[in-house]
């Protein structure tokens, strides 16, 4: 695939840096987290305790958060946008085959779809070296866009939780559709299913076994929800990690913030994007450790409000419960290290993960932009190369390519 940006890395890795370290002072005394140990500079002296609150940039709310009894606005404005993404994530119908297949973003949702698969099938492994009866937290689990992979896996238990209630009924239910189609000596795990919010509400408390333990906490396409505030994000972490057993995994897809701030950086206005997804910020130039909103909208999909999650922070925060770093890729670089491995590449094949071209112009071909495949164009162009080549029409690969995939391992 072409490199699609333009921009060194190292400019929208600047930009943040400089951010972390002017509200590093304040993120140390609200947290506990030393950022110092990071080479950040943490006394530069002009953080204060209400920055923290001028980054959401409501007046209102800046002027009562200096009476510490008074957060009224604040939760105000955190209760509306966990509703405001329930509530869509709620009405998102459930799409029957027939239509996916016709969707401008087909193979980009297949191509997501084997990057989870690739990383949950990796975790799984890692695990069941170690033991056979696995247990796993789906945590934002949707509508169970990931209940295959929990069966391809054989693992023995599921807890799936989301806010939004009507996801979660509809991912119990297609996990009851499921059990009801197993065959006589099939096997499918056992599953509990909760409505919370995992920004606010500690799961913990939840469980129908109080002393369950996770070997894997699966966060996919959710954790950017939660940094609205440093207390959401640090509760979310906790919910993920809190349970897992030493040696367990809290893995993971969100945006990666240096691509979207190089986007950002790169474009004319405070938006980027093309047709199949758009990215549109308050500003440029000034972003918050929490609460640096940015309005996300994919084709057909998603069209919410998200947060920048500055994945260094989310590392050092993650310390504080036990976690350590242990993989970290951004999308493309996670395709072209697992590509090399035969049975991803036909697991890829088997998911209509990369669209098959062979020409522009076939009416077959999900854009109908000449410039969509360029790349694949030059690719072919000498004729050496076996059609039909797969590949990604360059909209989609620049909406996939803003993701990375992490893992954290609870420490001993
Ligand atoms: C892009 S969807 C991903 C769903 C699923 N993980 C998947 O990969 O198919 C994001 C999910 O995060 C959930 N979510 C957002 N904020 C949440 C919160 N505070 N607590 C729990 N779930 C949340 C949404 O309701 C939605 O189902």
């Amino acid at each position: 695939m072409a490199d699609l940006t333009k921009i060194e890395e190292q400019e929208a890795e600047k930009s943040l840096s400089e951010e972390v370290e002017r509200k590093s002072h304040t993120l140390e005394k609200d947290s506990g987290i030393n950022l110092e140990a990071k080479g950040s500079t943490s006394d530069t002296g002009h953080s204060t305790e209400n920055e923290l609150a001028s980054d959401n940039q409501d007046n209102t709310a800046k002027k009562r958060k200096l009476d510490p009894e008074d957060d009224t606005p604040r939760k105000k404005k955190q209760i509306g946008h966990g509703q405001a993404v329930a509530a869509h994530y709620n009405e998102l119908q459930e799409v029957g085959l027939d239509k996916r297949s016709q969707s401008r973003i087909f193979y980009l949702r297949n191509f997501n779809n084997w990057t989870k698969s690739v990383l949950i099938g990796e975790f799984i492994d890692r695990v069941r070296q170690k033991k056979s009866d696995i247990t796993v937290l789906d945590l934002g689990c949707g509508k169970g866009g990931d209940l295959l992979k929990w069966k391809k896996g054989r693992i023995k238990k599921l807890v799936c939780t989301d806010i939004a209630d009507i996801s979660v009924q509809q991912c119990k239910q297609r996990y009851e559709d499921m059990k009801g189609r197993c065959r006589y000596n099939d096997y499918i795990f056992d599953a509990e299913f909760i409505q919370a919010d995992s920004t606010k509400d500690l799961l913990a408390s939840k469980y129908d076994d109080p002393y369950i333990s996770f070997d894997i906490c699966s966060c996919q396409f959710v954790y950017h929800y939660s940094f609205e505030t440093y207390e959401q994000a640090d509760m979310m972490l906790k919910n993920a990690c809190g349970n897992l057993s030493p040696g367990g995994y809290f893995i993971g897809t969100t945006p990666n913030s240096f691509e979207l701030i190089k986007r950002l950086e790169a474009s004319e206005t405070n938006s980027f994007g093309n047709d199949v997804y758009s990215v549109k910020f308050e500003k440029k130039g000034d972003y918050p450790l929490f609460g640096c909103k940015y309005d996300f909208h994919l084709e057909e999909v998603v069209d919410v409000p998200e947060f920048l999650v500055y994945f260094p922070l989310l590392e050092e925060m993650a310390k504080k419960h036990g976690m350590k770093l242990v993989y970290k890729r951004t999308f493309r670089e996670f395709y072209e290290e697992k590509i090399k491995n035969e049975e991803h590449k036909m697991l890829l094949r088997r998911m209509q993960a990369l669209e098959p071209y062979s020409t522009f112009g076939d009416s077959r071909l999900v854009s109908d932009k000449p410039d969509d495949y360029e790349h694949a164009k030059e690719f072919i162009k000498d004729g050496k190369a076996k059609l039909p080549l797969g590949t990604l029409s360059k909209s989609e690969w620049e909406a996939t390519s803003i993701y990375l995939v992490f893992a954290f391992e609870k420490q001993l």
